[in-house]
């Protein structure tokens, strides 16, 4: 069943589902395109609702992708997995061990109608970087080249919308670092919505631009991964690990200092040591809450490259010893990490006009 709309460009997935001891309840309407990140604690439910939206676990409610209809229980319409354009990413790649990674893939493109093809295979081959892989049998491919052929299976049916559970956190951090440009590249290729399931907040921060935090079955939040992320009602913004995204356009490369500078939305700011890019490319970048400092006279003769004007937005306690600070550079949100000693020491407060001292920066793409 497909919707009027064509050019919906939205995934919705209001569902309920009741175990013995636990229950998923959720009204998601999600973006059709880019990755939305699924986040939460363990036992929260995010497989549960990939399974869910599959068609794998029987909840209740209704499941649209990009203006298809998979399940409408009110209208008592409901397809089965294999009539649900997707494709589904584990952990670990379930490939077939007895055939070769080229007869994997066409394995799946075989059970596509040729309707639905709109991806071609040379295009996914290239897309993953798979060539040289093609003849072998997956027991002879490493943890990194196994997933990048398992993403390329699901890729070549020609999904609607690609659902991947943990797809790297079986691999080792040098593996995970060789897949993740695939899948930036898959972004920036491939026109197919990607729900993530992640318990890497460091992942999240650097593939998805839509993130839903779930507790006990429910949202307890969602939207832009950045603004997410600078929200100090919510876990991720406090502790050590806590940092806030940033995009920002390129606006000049010094080759002689390896001084990249950025614009963003709230000033300018410049990073040491990183790869050429050219003025105008979009970057995002990361600032970790632990690297920004915050002073009340502007910073001289300081080593730190990146001071802004902010105002203090607002003021947390955290574990202790330590306050969670939001501040503000124009329309931008930054977190910084300060002990509380400084905090009453300098007798900060929201609403301040303040420095914000920013140590290091990060390029997430
Ligand atoms: N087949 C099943 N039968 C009964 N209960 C299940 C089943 N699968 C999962 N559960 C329970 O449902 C709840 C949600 O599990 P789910 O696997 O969706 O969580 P999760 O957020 O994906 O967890 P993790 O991050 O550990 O993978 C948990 O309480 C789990 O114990």
């Amino acid at each position: 069943m497909t919707a009027p709309h064509s050019n919906d460009r939205s995934i919705a997935a209001h569902l309920q589902l009741q175990r013995a001891d636990f229950a998923l309840d959720v009204q998601l309407n999600l973006p059709g395109q880019g990755v939305t990140a699924l986040f939460g604690p363990s036992g929260c439910g995010k497989t549960t609702l990939l399974r869910s939206i599959a068609g794998l676990e029987r909840a209740h409610g209704r499941v649209t992708v990009n203006g298809d209809v998979w399940q409408d229980d009110a209208a008592r319409h409901w397809l089965p997995t294999h009539q649900r354009a997707l494709g589904y990413v584990f952990q670990e790649a379930s490939l077939f061990p007895h055939l070769t990674a080229e007869d994997n893939i066409r394995y799946g493109l075989r059970r596509t109608p040729a309707a639905r093809q709109r991806v071609a295979l040379e295009q996914v081959i290239e897309l993953l970087g798979i060539a040289p892989l093609l003849p072998r049998k997956p027991s002879t491919l490493s943890g990194g080249e196994r997933q990048r052929v398992a993403i390329a299976r699901a890729l070549a049916t020609s999904p609607r919308v690609l659902l991947m559970d943990e797809p790297l956190s079986a691999l080792d951090a040098e593996r995970k670092a060789e897949v993740l440009p695939y899948l930036d590249r898959l972004q920036a290729h491939q026109d197919i919505p990607v729900l993530y399931i992640s318990h890497s907040l460091d992942e999240v921060a650097r593939l998805a631009s839509h993130l839903v935090l779930l507790r006990a079955g429910r949202v307890v939040a969602e939207g832009h991964t950045a603004q997410l992320l600078a929200r100090l009602d919510l876990p991720l913004a406090h502790g050590d690990t806590a940092a806030a995204v940033v995009p920002a356009t390129v606006t000049q490369h010094d080759a002689s200092d390896h001084l990249t500078t950025a614009q963003f939305d709230g000033g300018q700011l410049r990073l040491v040591g990183t790869q050429a890019r050219a003025p105008g490319t979009a970057v995002r970048l990361r600032i970790q809450a632990r690297d920004v400092s915050v002073a009340l006279v502007p910073p001289a003769y300081s080593s730190i490259l990146n001071v802004l004007p902010v105002q203090i937005a607002a003021i947390q306690p955290e574990a202790p010893g330590y306050a969670m600070l939001q501040v503000q550079a124009g329309a931008t949100m930054l977190l910084a990490r300060l002990s509380q000693h400084s905090v009453q020491q300098m007798g900060l407060c929201a609403g301040q006009s303040a420095w914000a001292q920013v140590k290091g920066v990060a390029l997430l793409d």
